[in-house]
């Protein structure tokens, strides 16, 4: 395929709350943006770790599922079509004549006047399942963005945490059958959480290993699972490694940032030691940082403000009331 390079105002590298509610901020004024983010679906942390948890947290909602703050999120930046880049890794970043250039893999790059980082705690790896990681894509499953593609199916969750347990909970309404495996007796997931999963049903077979998967050209068919010993199988359209993730800031921290720890030092106006290179959300150090969803959205606006001055001295750092719209 022919290398792409996209020229807009802002590239926001980050699809996670905050990247999202600084692509609707910045559509709000004016600029043209993107969001490139490494995983293939938005959400960040949210839709890897707890789509389906109730966050009670966050401004104006009492109570809101992971997956629908993301959908709501997605559908408020819509609004000012932004170009999405998802499964692309912000790679490398260049200063080139009245801004930045970042490549974002397979050739494809961004030329952007203003890069706003919102990348959380980094590019998220799945802990690989070692008995089946070659399936991926195929039936294996780290998270699940959408929980009807498992209509109907045999899934074998793997893990004892709290996702493998919230998984198993999300997906009994839905599939055939769902069973927990865990290669020890005791489970690191909440207390109560495995109680609901038992009072389902489901059943948790532990301690045991996946020790193959089978299937052909279609997908996976079916599990083999070692229980101290003795070898089990288990009919399986579709297995979820629920094994943890590992997080990391990656290219970003060579990309000539000040950075703290493994977050990236800003000012009061989110602006980073680079010119023209912002960071909000999780990813964002200052003194007296919370790392919280809401705390992301408010850097989110600050942030984008600020750019939007940057890019023209002429502008206002208050963008007016959002209500004067209507
Ligand atoms: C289990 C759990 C429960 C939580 N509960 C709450 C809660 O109740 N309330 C609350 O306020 N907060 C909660 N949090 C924290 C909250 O999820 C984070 O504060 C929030 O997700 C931060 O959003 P963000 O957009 O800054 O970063 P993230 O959500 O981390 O998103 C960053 C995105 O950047 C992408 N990225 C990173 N590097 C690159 C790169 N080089 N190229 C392309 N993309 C890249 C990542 O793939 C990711 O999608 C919880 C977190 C966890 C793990």
């Amino acid at each position: 395929m022919a290398e792409m390079e996209h020229e807009l105002d802002l590239l926001v590298v980050g699809a996670g709350p905050t990247g999202l509610f600084a692509a609707y901020y910045a559509g709000f004024r004016g600029m043209s943006v993107a969001l490139v983010d490494a995983l293939p679906e938005p959400g960040g942390q949210v839709t890897a770790m707890y789509p389906e948890k109730m966050i009670f947290d966050v401004a104006g909602f009492p109570a809101v599922r992971g997956r629908d703050l993301v959908a709501s999120l997605v559908e408020q930046a819509e609004q000012y079509g932004p170009l999405f880049l998802l499964g692309r890794p912000a790679v490398s970043l260049s200063d080139v004549d009245d801004g930045l250039l970042v490549d974002v893999g397979e050739g494809d790059r961004v030329r952007a006047r203003a890069v706003l980082i919102t990348a959380g705690i980094g590019e998220f790896s799945p802990r690989p399942l070692p008995a089946g990681d070659e399936w991926a894509g195929r039936g294996l499953v780290h998270f699940i963005p959408e929980l009807s593609a498992h209509d109907g199916h045999d899934v074998v969750v793997v893990g004892g945490g709290d996702s493998a347990f919230d998984w198993a909970l999300a997906l009994h309404p839905v599939a055939r059958s769902v069973t927990l495996v865990h290669r020890r007796t005791r489970f690191r997931a909440h207390a109560g959480l495995v109680s609901k999963v038992e009072e389902l049903g489901v059943p948790l077979v532990v301690p045991a290993e996946v020790s193959e998967i089978r299937g052909d050209e279609r997908g996976l068919s079916e599990v083999e699972i070692d229980v101290e010993g003795d070898r089990r199988v288990l009919p399986a359209q579709t297995v979820v490694a629920a094994l943890g993730f590992t997080a990391d800031l990656g290219p970003i921290e060579g990309w000539g940032l000040a950075l703290e720890k493994r977050s990236i030092l800003v000012d009061t106006t989110m602006r980073t030691n680079r010119p023209r290179v912002y960071a909000a959300g999780d990813v964002a150090a200052y003194p007296g940082k919370v790392k919280l969803i809401a705390t992301g959205f408010g850097e989110a606006a600050t942030a984008v403000n600020n750019i939007a001055v940057e890019l023209n001295p002429d502008a206002h750092l208050f963008p007016g009331h959002s209500t004067n719209l209507t």
